[in-house]
Formats: structure tokens, sequence, C-alpha cells
């Protein structure tokens, strides 16, 4: 069963406009600058006018981040070497303006908003946090499903409606960020049953872990699959959001949501890291064509983003060597990706600049 919401969003996600591709691609050509010559920021720039149906499409100001935050329940597996409570201490710390993410973003223009979607402690109210708790952490996925289907649906909501929130508010661009110690186990392991690629190869060090611990995790994930992969059969686009309960934490449901709500909005979608490359395959699992509203901010460090992005399809662009979170890989890139549109608004074409072309030249 799917929620109407969901349903809806769902229905919304629909294919890149060609119309729209095509006059971007006469307008790149005939823009001051030999053909091609921006490079990757072309083909970005023809991607978001086919998702805006419109071109130039609209210019990607103002910017706005969402840190979804959870804990989890595999924390009680020894899966990394951080104590639960970092994840509500570094909510607080977020929106007290004091995280990386915070100097990062004050950098590039970008707002942050902390969705407290599942930390396991009470947080009161403030400014820039919404409380949209679905439950406080979720329960071992080595033991049970880590959710269950209406807390996975739940979570899900609470992404497309902070979405909606966010466009309604007037933001043209949406950028993923997330916090909740012990979520590069769930990441790698959402990664491993959507890509099918073995644990071994999907699993990262996380916040920083030793060899020891990094084998128990690599172990605990294959339990998990396990437990929980007869229940998909092999194929988990028969039921996402029933691989998405099994093995996800709160924040990548909420971020599946995102995603998708930004997608159905025709609006664009930076992602940050592992977290988010894990909720965006969950995101097209669910509708495919809301890959096309994603934009890859960065190569995380974790060997899981690579190879999620890669099924992906999606170039990143920036390889820092990041591996934080919190959406600062996003933040970063994106004045570069608002670069590429306004490349659009801006720019002469040789008609209107009185520049020879390459063609008029060689007359
Ligand atoms: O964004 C990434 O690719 C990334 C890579 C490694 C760690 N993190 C962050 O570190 C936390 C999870 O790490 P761990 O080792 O507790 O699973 C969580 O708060 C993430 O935001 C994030
Ligand atoms: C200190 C700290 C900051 C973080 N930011 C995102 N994940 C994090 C994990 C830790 C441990």
């Amino acid at each position: 069963m799917t929620s109407e919401l969901l349903g809806l969003t769902i229905e919304a996600v629909r294919p890149l406009d060609a119309a729209a591709m095509k006059l971007a691609r006469e307008l790149q050509a005939r823009l001051t600058k030999p053909a091609g010559s921006l490079g990757e920021l072309e083909e970005l720039s023809v991607r978001l006018a086919g998702l805006a149906a419109a071109c130039p499409p609209p210019r990607l100001e103002p910017a706005q981040l969402a840190v979804f935050a959870g804990d989890h329940g595999v924390h009680a597996q020894g899966v990394t070497p951080w104590p639960q409570e970092v994840t509500a201490q570094m909510v607080g710390n977020f929106l007290a303006g004091g995280a990386a993410v915070n100097a990062l973003a004050r950098q590039t223009g970008v707002t942050v908003t902390v969705v407290d979607i599942g930390v396991a402690a009470d947080l009161p109210p403030a400014d820039g946090l919404i409380s949209a708790k679905v439950r406080a952490g979720t329960r071992d996925m080595t033991v049970e499903p880590a959710m269950t289907r209406a807390e996975a649906q739940a979570a899900l909501e609470v992404g497309i409606q902070t979405a909606s929130a966010m466009i309604d508010g007037g933001a043209r661009v949406l950028l993923t960020g997330d916090m909740g110690i012990g979520n590069t186990t769930a990441s790698a392991a959402l990664i491993s049953a959507f890509t099918g690629r073995d644990p071994g190869v999907v699993t990262g060090y996380g916040t920083g872990i030793d060899a020891p611990t990094h084998l128990r995790k690599v172990e605990v994930i294959r339990q998990a699959l396990a437990l929980h992969g007869p229940s998909w059969g092999g194929d988990p686009a028969t039921d996402p959001v029933a691989v998405l309960a099994a093995l996800g934490g709160l924040e990548h449901a909420g971020l599946a949501g995102f995603i998708l709500g930004a997608a159905s909005r025709r609006v664009p979608v930076i992602l940050d890291g592992v977290i988010a490359a894990a909720a965006a395959l969950t995101a097209v699992a669910i509708a495919p064509s809301s890959r096309d509203a994603m934009i890859a901010g960065h190569q995380s460090v974790e060997p899981g983003a690579s190879v999620a992005l890669s099924q992906l399809e999606l170039n990143p662009l920036l390889d820092l060597g990041l591996r934080l979170g919190e959406g600062t890989g996003a933040v970063l890139a994106y004045p570069i990706v608002a670069g590429a549109v306004r490349v659009l608004h801006e720019m002469a074409t040789f008609d209107s600049a009185g520049v020879a072309s390459k063609d008029e030249q060689q007359q």
C-alpha cells in the first residue's frame, strides 16, 4: 500500500522536457566561447533546462539545505566508535551555527535547516529545526526490520513535505544533508541491496574505524541482508519501500522523500555523500525519472558512494576526499551548479557581442 501523498508525488515525477533541452543546446552553441569549452557545465545546463522545462531554466537562488538527523539501532552492534548521543549534540551544533556545514553554507549562500526525523534524544524547539520525529531511532536491522512499513512511509512523507515547504518558500534548488551516528552501516546495506554488490565492496570506514571494526561492520551488513533479503527475493525493485524499511535509517527515508519531492516539482537536488547516494538509489527504485533531478555534488571517500553513483550514472562534480556528511559536499558544489545556469542567463551570444564565430572566420 502506497500512501496518498507518496502516490501523488511518484505520479508527478516526469521525464526531462526534450524541447527545452534542444533550446539549451542551441543557446550553448551561440554563446561566446568555443563549442564544448565549458565542459560538464554545458551538459548540466541542458539537463537543468530539461528539468525546468524552460530555457533558460530559473536561476538557482535561493538554495536550501535540509540536514535529516536520525539514530540507528544497529549502533548496538559496535559498527562505529562514536556514542549515539553525538547525533543530538551535533544537531545542537548545527543550530548554533558551529559545524563545518554552517561555515561552508555561509561561504556559498545556502540556508541550513535541520530536520529531526529520528534522533533518539528529545530536542527542544529551536529556530532552524523542523521537529518531525517519526521514531526515536531505528531498530537493529540484524534482529528485525529497522522500521515498519508505516514508519518508512511516514519518514518518506516528512521528506516530501520538507521539499514542498522549501520550494513553496521560494527555494529554486535543494541540497541534501545528514547526521546520524551509525548511518554509514545503513547506507552500505541499502547500496548492497539496490546494486547487488557484495557488502565487502561497498562498506567503508565511516567516521574512521579500525580494521577489526570494519570486518565486523561488513559481517553485520551480511547478517542483515541474509535476514531480510529473502523477503524481496533478489529483486529490490519490486518493493523498494520494504528494502528501505528493513535496512535504512529514518534519515535515508526522509532524504529519499526529499529527493522525490524536489523531482516532482521539477527542482534540482544536489546530493551530498554516501548517505544521500543510498537514498538516491531508493528514490530511483521508487520513481525512476527522479534520477534526472539529481546532481552528485561530490565523490565521497566511502566506496559505496562510487558504486551507487555509477549505477545512477551520475558524475560527481568535486573530488576533495570529503567524508564528513552534513551536506558539506553539496554546499561546496552549489556555486558550480548555479554557475551552469547563470551562464545561460548572462553570457553574450556571438551575434549580440559582435564576436565572429568560428564558421564566419573560416569564410
Ligand atoms: O557523507 C559521507 O559520505 C560520510 C562518510 C562518512 C561519515 N559520514 C558521517 O558520519 C556519520 C556516520 O558515520 P559512522 O561511522 O558512525 O557510520 C554520519 O553523521 C555521517 O554524516 C558521512
Ligand atoms: C564529530 C562528528 C561530526 C559529524 N558530522 C557529521 N557526522 C559526524 C560525526 C561526528 C562524530
